[in-house]
């Protein structure tokens, strides 16, 4: 009986408390990917010894670019809640999701500027689209008519060309019933920021972006999304150009299989480094590598970079 293909990478290795194996990996790389939540900070708690990671790699001559797939925060305010930490980070080293996509609709899309997209997220989305020129309501807005008059403003509106979702903390009955109805035409892009299931912050495992979409697709009959979040190729090809990222010295650091070792994995990087301060566990790594979509390797947290 021929045995189960031995998958083509190695088992993910855990490097804490390996000081020199650590520093041989570092040494292969001069551009690490960052992603954010779970792995540099849980909401508004910084995770260990991160300044001083950082910091580390800089000194080494190491290029940073933090790849988020929260889109709650624009390039600019992700810049300002890193100065808030004490680690100086340019909106240029930043690519978040809700860039990502705004990016996408307005320059590669080319989705129409004299209609208007309808938001379910925050902030974040808001201003990357309003800095791309695209007409948007919904989001952070009051709802502009009594709850229980859903019915007289829910249904198909011309004006509409696209529904974007992201992670919205005030989701509501109303704002689904709005996308819904928008989204019945079936010429009404669907796009997500990403898919993410859950948001790890403060410890715990909230609902995620990929929840606040979810909804939609099962009212649409299994219609889904597109989403421009990690591990979206498409994410990938817009930092490949925007960095002339030489992928064959860029390592993925991330706190979830689904989305940052896929997205490292997928997109070609040579290394990916998984960490244990977020949404993926050890075993749950474990059991990825034997199927060969493990990171290479993994530490308890990201200040074990230190050695
Ligand atoms: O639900 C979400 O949007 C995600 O869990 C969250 O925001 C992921 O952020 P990242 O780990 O990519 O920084
Ligand atoms: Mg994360």
């Amino acid at each position: 009986m021929s045995s189960a293909a031995a998958p083509s990478r190695a088992a993910p290795r855990k490097l804490t408390g390996k000081k020199e194996e650590i520093d041989a990996f570092i040494d292969r790389f001069d551009t690490f990917l960052f992603d954010c939540d779970g792995v540099l900070w849980q909401g508004n708690h910084l995770l260990p010894k991160v300044v001083e990671t950082l910091e580390m790699l800089r000194s080494k001559g190491k290029k940073l670019i933090f790849v988020t797939n929260n889109s709650t925060k624009s390039r600019a305010a992700y810049s300002s809640k890193f100065t808030t930490f004490g680690i100086p980070v340019s909106v240029d080293e930043i690519f978040g999701s809700a860039y990502s996509t705004a990016v996408c609709l307005a320059r590669v899309l080319k989705i129409p500027k004299d209609k208007r997209v309808f938001v379910i997220g925050e902030a974040g989305i808001e201003e990357e689209l309003s800095a791309e020129g695209i007409q948007h309501f919904g989001g952070t807005q009051p709802l502009w008519f009594p709850e229980d008059e859903v019915a007289e403003h829910a249904g198909p509106d011309p004006s509409v060309s696209a529904v974007v979702v992201g992670l919205d903390r005030h989701i509501s009955y109303a704002k689904l019933a709005l996308a819904f109805g928008y989204l019945q035409d079936p010429a009404v892009h669907f796009f997500a920021t990403n898919v993410d299931s859950t948001f790890p912050t403060h410890g715990k495992l909230l609902p995620g972006a990929g929840s606040c979409s979810a909804p939609l697709t099962y009212m649409l009959g299994g219609r889904a999304p597109t989403a421009f979040g990690k591990p979206s190729p498409a994410m990938m090809e817009s930092i490949e150009r925007r960095y002339t990222l030489d992928k064959s010295c860029a390592c993925m650091v991330g706190d979830r299989l689904n989305t940052d070792i896929k997205f490292g994995i997928d997109g070609g990087l040579a290394g990916t480094l998984a960490v244990l301060t977020g949404v993926s566990t050890e075993k749950e790594i474990l059991k990825a590598g034997e199927a060969g979509e493990g990171p290479d390797v993994y530490l308890d947290c990201l200040g074990d970079m230190l050695g």
